[in-house]
């Protein structure tokens, strides 16, 4: 009898590369699974959500998926077209076929039967009477695959109702081409912010950036260093090797308004999940009074 259950081996949320990377390696062990995706397509935060001159911030023998290597031609520090490119190829060669529009809304483990239970609603689906339906899927295995930042999330600023320009999320930017000459404040200095300050310095906005916390900022080149160290180096001593090297490039950040952390970069992000910005030239830009430094508050002006 049909229960309308799809029954399988493993259950993964989400269709990123980790979602994609688990289900080749279940499929090289022909162990059957489903991935339930959300969105209509894979890596949607990268195909969907990131702007045009994003290039990985890891050398490529740190970013690419297990069982396929990178083609040997791909640059050490891969954009995102080739990463993209890189990850329908995957799914192709690995026959990934994911459940696409299945928003994943509960799971349960039911301890009797030894068995995870998925309810999935259906979102941005086809057909009418597909829409807002609900599938049932039950596994042995669950993996959560669903990213450290997928939702989009734009705080209650003081004064942002009333306020006249044009606002957007990180996830909407693609160029600075169409901000020239114009005023522009980024809140949020993390990698994405810090490079969107950057693309729109470079095409002749004038750009200002919040910085609300103290950040690390690491050189592309010792943070690779730093990821190679860990194999043989404790991790508060690649940390303290990372802090030397980058006070010493980067000199005294405090008189623009940019305070390093008391902890180590790495110790931050594998505790706090806290990245380090990877500086691809803003840090230039703001020492030359090309992109400035906003202190944060409630509201701006
Ligand atoms: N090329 C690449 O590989 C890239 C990778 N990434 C990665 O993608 C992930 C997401 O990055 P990103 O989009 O930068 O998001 P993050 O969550 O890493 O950074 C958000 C930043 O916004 C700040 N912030 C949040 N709320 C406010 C507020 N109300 N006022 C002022 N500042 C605020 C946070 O400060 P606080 O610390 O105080 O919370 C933080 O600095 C990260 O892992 C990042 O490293 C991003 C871009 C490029
Ligand atoms: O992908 C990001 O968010 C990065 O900025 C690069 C990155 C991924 N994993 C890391 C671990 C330590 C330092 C930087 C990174």
């Amino acid at each position: 009898m049909n229960t309308g259950v799809t029954e399988t081996v493993v259950i993964i949320v989400g269709a990123g590369p980790s979602g994609l990377s688990t289900a080749a390696s279940l499929h090289r062990l022909s162990i059957p699974y489903v991935i339930l995706e959300r969105e209509d397509c894979i890596a949607s935060i990268f195909n969907n959500k990131s702007y045009d001159r994003l290039h990985l911030h890891l050398t490529k023998q740190f970013c690419q998926l297990p069982h396929m290597p990178f083609p040997a031609n791909f640059p050490s520090y891969v954009p995102i077209k080739d990463f993209l490119k890189y990850l329908d190829d995957y799914a192709s060669h690995f026959k990934i076929n994911p459940m696409f529009h299945n928003f994943v809304k509960f799971a349960k483990y039911d301890e009797d039967r030894k068995k995870w239970k998925v309810e999935a609603e259906i979102v941005g689906g086809r057909s009418a009477e597909e829409e807002g339906g609900v599938r049932w899927y039950e596994g042995k295995f669950l993996v959560v695959a669903t990213g450290e930042t997928s939702d989009v999330f734009i705080p209650a600023v003081d004064g942002l109702s009333e306020f006249k320009g044009e606002v957007i999320h990180s996830t909407e930017y693609k160029s600075g081409e169409r901000f020239e000459n114009k005023k522009v404040l980024v809140v949020g200095a993390g990698n994405s912010g810090m490079e969107i300050a950057f693309d729109l310095s470079n095409h002749g906005a004038k750009t200002s950036i919040v910085v609300r916390s103290p950040m690390h900022i690491l050189s592309r080149w010792s943070t690779n260093l730093g990821l190679m160290s860990l194999a043989s180096m404790p991790l508060h001593l690649v940390d303290s090797f990372l802090v030397f090297v980058n006070t010493i490039m980067y000199g005294d950040l405090t008189k623009y308004g940019i305070q390093r952390p008391k902890e180590g970069p790495f110790l931050m992000k594998v505790r706090d999940g806290k990245y380090p910005v990877i500086d691809v030239g803003t840090v230039k830009k703001i020492k030359s009074g090309v992109t400035e430094v906003k202190e944060h508050k409630r509201r701006w002006k």
